[in-house]
């Protein structure tokens, strides 16, 4: 019997089936039992090559099972198979029947939704009146030729601005899995803060021998996610008053790095190794510097964050591998693009690292930032800026929300934003300026603290009830300040020394600096205003 569940489809968890693509030893009614038991919360029967009769019968058979579990079925394309079952909607391609016809054919109340690619595509859908849109493709898969129409996750957001002041649902589709649904969500966001409504997923389960356990884990991270996100976005209200709490809290992580000894992992260019890995050691972090693809899966389940700078790309799958892997592991990234916006191919690299993980923290000078926020307004000069932003903490913002994550900007004043407060630190010496990789070691000072930051929230909350959906423990902002304010007051304490003559005695001496340190003199010495929006 059909059953009244069109008004509130749930579509966490979209099942797209693919009889081509079972396992051996299972066949597509168990699988798709075993997925519906594992939680998928509504499934659409796609059959690219049976004719008619076999398609009737697929249909049938989901839907009689769908139906003992109360899950909204949906038909791939066929307007007359989903009539002959009674589906609960249809999907349509943009070379299907458009959707006012599908409407006219269809009971009323039947759902209808329409794969998008572009966001015109989208906004077509809505004047339509599509009930949800599935976008994509996310990343490429092989169940669909999707050659030339890849989004990346991080374009989904001007896709669902599209939805803005509608009521029209949405997934996300095309090469979705358990070990990047999370990394996903997170950045399927408008600017408005739509996120997406599910995820549609066809390969992790469909392709499983053990499709109820795929289901489950993949379910459980949706829901996680929800959990997670429906909390509010700052960790704490912030304001001006609130400045002294926040920069005790991040110096205060000081302590942490010592007591800890977490472990550094970055992958750096050249020029700064040695360095940084000793400017690691000093402030009481344990550094290790490993470039190979092949050692990241293991390595990242041992280290507290990851850096990974690419003043020289020689390493670029090591650095795609690592990042994955940490976000897999809840570790901090740290991304710091060297020299951005001097070539082409630092841009293309920057843009295919950010597709493939999330950062938790974005660091780089004015021109670096700039090419990365689309602003010409700041030139590359090789990996050194060649100027200032006239509103700095527009532009960071501005990043941090279309990157979903901390945001970084180097230079005589560090500005720091989560999208929504800006910190800004007025500490640090002008013989930064005169040694190479001083923001490189910035960037290690603010992955050390990101790592003391994530081990502090879970000694002193422990793993909450929304750990599960989060991408990183932790509030990075707090690492970031703490990360930069360790660098700027031990280059004033070096500077003031006087054995210090020039930037080559400069060097060590801010490494002897970083070495003795206290949370208490970063606090004193802290120089900071914090713009709330
Ligand atoms: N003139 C200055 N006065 C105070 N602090 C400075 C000055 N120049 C640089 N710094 C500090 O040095 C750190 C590195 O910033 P900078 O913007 O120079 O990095 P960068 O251009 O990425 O450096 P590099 O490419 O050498 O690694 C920042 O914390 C910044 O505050
Ligand atoms: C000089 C230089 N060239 C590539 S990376 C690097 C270190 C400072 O960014």
């Amino acid at each position: 019997m059909c059953k009244a569940i069109t008004p509130g489809i749930d579509y966490s968890l979209y099942l797209v089936t693919g009889r081509e693509l079972l396992p051996e030893g299972i066949t597509y009614i168990e699988s798709l039992k075993q997925a519906i038991e594992g939680g998928v919360t509504v499934v659409q029967v796609r059959e690219k090559k049976a004719d008619t009769g076999e398609f009737l019968q697929i249909a049938r058979e989901s839907k009689e099972l769908c139906d003992q579990h109360n899950i909204p079925l949906i038909v791939n394309d066929r307007i007359d198979i989903a009539l002959a079952i009674r589906a609960t909607g249809v999907h349509l391609g943009q070379t299907d029947m458009p959707v006012a016809v599908a409407r006219s054919l269809l009971p009323p109340d039947t759902i209808i939704g329409v794969s998008c690619n572009t966001p015109e595509q989208v906004e077509k859908a809505v004047q339509d009146g599509a009930d949800y849109v599935g976008l994509g493709a996310v990343y490429g898969t092989q169940t669909k030729d999707v050659s030339g129409k890849i989004i990346g996750p991080r374009k989904v957001g001007l896709r669902l601005e599209k939805l803005d002041g509608t009521n029209v649902k949405s997934v996300v589709i095309g090469g979705i899995k358990t070990s990047n649904v999370l990394r996903t969500l997170h950045v399927s966001v408008s600017t408005s803060g739509r996120t997406v409504d599910g995820v549609a997923v066809v390969s992790d389960i469909v392709a499983s021998k053990t499709p109820r356990e795929s289901a489950r884990t993949l379910a459980s991270l949706v829901k996680a996610f929800k959990l997670a996100s429906s909390a509010p976005a700052l960790a704490r209200p912030f304001s001006r008053q609130l400045s002294d709490s926040l920069l005790h809290d991040a110096a205060a992580l000081l302590d942490v790095v010592r007591k800890h000894s977490p472990l550094i992992h970055q992958i750096t260019n050249t020029v700064v190794t040695n360095q940084s890995a000793n400017a690691t050691l000093a402030l009481g972090a344990s550094p290790i510097m490993a470039t190979s693809p092949y050692e990241m899966e293991d390595l990242q389940k041992a280290t507290g964050a990851l850096l990974i700078n690419f003043g020289t790309i020689t390493d670029k799958e090591g650095m795609l591998q690592a990042g994955k892997f940490a976000n897999l592991n809840k570790k901090p990234v740290v991304f710091d693009p060297v020299g951005v916006g001097a070539t082409a191919y630092r841009r293309s690299t920057a843009s295919e690292l950010l597709n493939t993980w999330q950062a938790s923290i974005i660091k780089g000078n004015a021109a670096e930032i700039g090419a990365l926020a689309d602003s010409v307004e700041v030139q590359a000069k090789g990996v050194d800026s060649g100027g200032s932003f006239k509103d700095p903490a527009a532009v960071i913002r501005q990043l941090a929300r279309k990157e979903r994550c901390v945001v970084v900007l180097s230079g005589v004043v560090d500005y720091i934003t989560n999208g929504e407060d800006v910190v800004a630190l007025h500490n640090g010496h002008p013989l930064l300026g005169q040694i190479t990789g001083s923001g490189c070691m910035l960037g290690t000072a603010v992955a050390t603290f990101a790592a003391a930051e994530r081990l502090r929230t879970l000694e002193s909350e422990g793993k909450g009830a929304d750990e599960e959906g989060k991408l990183v423990s932790g509030d990075m902002l707090v690492a970031a300040v703490g990360g930069v304010l360790a660098l700027t007051v031990a280059s004033e304490l070096a500077a003031a020394r006087e054995d210090v003559k020039g930037s080559g005695t400069f060097l060590p001496a801010l490494i002897d600096e970083l070495g003795k340190l206290t949370p208490e003199v970063i606090a004193s010495r802290a120089k900071a205003e914090v713009f709330s929006p």
